[in-house]
């Protein structure tokens, strides 16, 4: 049995060297020939599996250690007869954790307090669902747009026209999808960019072309009073540079790349490979994951909640040092700046999630319980 992969999923042996050969490739480079003789196909979001990679091969079973499925071709598949797994959710906690440190930076930049800020979350699901609990349990006032959720269960969403026009913060978490009436494809673009209310804030972690990428370097370029994040661009790896340098933080794909969410990808897709075979999983991510860096703080109760706020999160990750290494890679050739993407990614730091921390107070402090608990982390 072959199982071709990325070479970048983590944990391949831990979880998948007793199912046969694993032939480690890197993602961007798989072609026909590699996986010709597959059974198993694991890849990550750089690698597009349709019918021109597959057809003719072995392959019986496709996972992708991701969230979005916007590679793979899921129509084939079905239309192929062969089984596909995503990881829903596996990496949504370092997006929520990516988003705060970016508004901790945004607000230090801006002068300007989060607290009395109004936030637009657009796509309600796994991220943005997460991220919605935690803006809210921090008593923020939130927005959520969602049309499909709310076309399936009702509830209280709003139009994006409404959260353009209200938000002083949006933040993007749909997947991108190019067809009906949902399509996210180019969801901000020229118009919808032009519309926004002076002063506000764009954070997108989604897929770059949610955001017509050169629609919001001139966008940008006209209108100082706006404020762009960028995790995903469109045709990345290769990035529009101008476009990089006009926003306050700029970032290589990596929202999600907490060690945990990397790690619990692959656990997810062997569990559904081993759902695939019939058998049952031996392999438990929780012997595999090592010990947080920073586990346990201490805090008194006259702390001041903003500076907790702040250190609770920016112990755990603070998005300012990948965006001080994007930056320096956006030199040399384009080919150079393409590769330097990918190592960036591919050589990223450990990084954890700040709902691990375990935090006690010392003392009385109902203000600071709440953030404690807004943040997912535990109250010891
Ligand atoms: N930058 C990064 O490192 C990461 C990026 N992502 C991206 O984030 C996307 C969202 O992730 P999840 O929340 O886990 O996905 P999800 O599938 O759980 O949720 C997506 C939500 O977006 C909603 N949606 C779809 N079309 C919409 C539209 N036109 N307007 C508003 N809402 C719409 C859906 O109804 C759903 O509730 C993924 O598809 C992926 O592309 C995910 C993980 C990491
Ligand atoms: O899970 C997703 O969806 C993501 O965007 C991942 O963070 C992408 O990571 P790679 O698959 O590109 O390594």
């Amino acid at each position: 049995m072959l199982i071709v992969a990325d070479e970048n999923i983590p944990l391949l042996d831990a979880f998948f060297e007793g199912f046969g050969e694993i032939r480690r490739v890197p993602g961007r480079a798989i072609d026909r020939a590699m996986v010709e003789q597959a059974d198993v196909l694991l890849v990550r979001s750089v690698t597009n599996v349709n019918r021109a990679l597959l057809e003719g091969s072995k392959v019986r079973f496709v996972g992708t250690c991701t969230i979005g499925t916007d590679h793979l071709d899921l129509d084939y598949f079905q239309q192929a007869g062969i089984t596909w797994s995503s990881a829903p959710g596996c990496n949504a906690r370092g997006v929520v954790d990516y988003v705060l440190g970016s508004l901790l930076t945004l607000a230090e930049i801006e002068g300007v307090d989060l607290t009395r800020r109004t936030y637009g979350v657009v796509g309600a699901g796994e991220v943005g669902g997460r991220l919605v609990k935690v803006l809210q349990g921090l008593s923020w006032k939130v927005l959520v747009c969602d049309p499909p959720r709310q076309a399936a269960e009702g509830g209280d969403y709003v139009s994006l026209e409404q959260i353009v026009e209200e938000c002083d913060v949006i933040s993007l978490h749909t997947p991108l999808t190019k067809q009906g009436q949902q399509s996210t494809w180019h969801l901000f673009d020229e118009k919808r960019l032009n519309q926004l209310k002076s002063g506000t804030w764009l954070i997108n972690a989604s897929r770059g072309p949610v955001v017509n990428n050169a629609a919001l370097r001139d966008v940008l370029l006209e209108r100082e009073d706006l404020q762009a994040v960028l995790d995903v661009w469109e045709g990345e790896p290769e990035v529009d540079v101008a476009l990089a340098e006009l926003c306050v933080l700029a970032t290589p794909h990596i929202a999600g790349y907490s060690l945990d969410g990397k790690q619990r990808g692959t656990a997810q897709i062997y569990q559904a490979y081993c759902d695939f075979l019939g058998q049952p999983a031996r392999v438990s991510l929780s012997d595999l994951l090592p010990a947080p860096w920073l586990s346990h703080v201490t805090l008194n109760a006259q702390s001041d909640p903003a500076w907790a706020l702040a250190m609770l999160c920016r112990g755990v990750y603070d998005p300012r040092r990948d965006d001080a290494d994007f930056r320096r890679s956006l030199v040399g050739s384009v080919s150079e700046q393409r590769a330097a993407f990918d190592v960036l990614r591919k050589q990223y730091p450990s990084r954890r999630e700040i709902d691990g921390l375990q935090v006690r107070i010392e003392g009385d402090a109902p203000e600071l319980q709440r953030i404690v608990a807004a943040l997912g982390a535990t109250l010891v």
